[in-house]
């Protein structure tokens, strides 16, 4: 994603703002959290599993990616969850889409140090990443439904 200011002389300045897409997994009513393993300052943080879009990559195929490397699931991309987040003071933002698992695909925790499927009741259970909290709160209205 590419953004556009005009810094102090007036001149446009041109910045590469880094997307993080994230998967809401939804099944039966629940979400799948993830418990990051490292590094260190968010270990043991709750997020969506996914990762950085890689140049030239779309989204969809980012998220297909990620969560075959870190959950060994297929999965089918839907609707977005919630707004743009910023993070990492303005130079990348967290994006958020539903999803859903393929086939009888079990995701395992080939990453995270832990995975719990939440209920819309249980969503605060778990100490989400500073990004993810205004996704989650979009998330909990829609759960019972996507
Ligand atoms: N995947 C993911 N990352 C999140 C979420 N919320 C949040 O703040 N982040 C942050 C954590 C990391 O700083 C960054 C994503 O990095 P990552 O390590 O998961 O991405 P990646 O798999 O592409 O990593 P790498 O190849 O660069 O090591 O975004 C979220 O819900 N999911």
């Amino acid at each position: 994603m590419r953004t556009e200011r005009i810094s102090g002389d007036g001149q446009a300045e041109r910045r590469d703002v880094k997307v993080v897409v994230g998967a809401a997994i939804v099944a039966d009513g629940r979400v799948l959290a993830c418990a990051r393993s490292a590094p260190p300052e968010v270990a043991g943080r709750w997020e969506f599993p996914g990762g950085k879009v890689e140049p030239g990559e779309s989204e969809t195929a980012a998220l297909v990616r990620e969560c075959a490397e870190e959950l060994a699931v297929r999965v089918e991309v839907g609707d977005r969850v919630g707004r743009d987040v910023r993070m990492a003071h303005g130079r990348a933002v967290l994006r958020v889409y539903a999803a859903r698992l393929l086939g009888d695909d079990q995701p395992r925790a080939l990453e995270h140090a832990e995975m719990r499927w939440l209920s819309a009741d249980e969503l605060d259970t778990v100490d989400w990443l500073p990004a993810d909290v205004p996704i989650v709160a979009a998330l909990r209205p829609l759960l019972a439904r996507l």
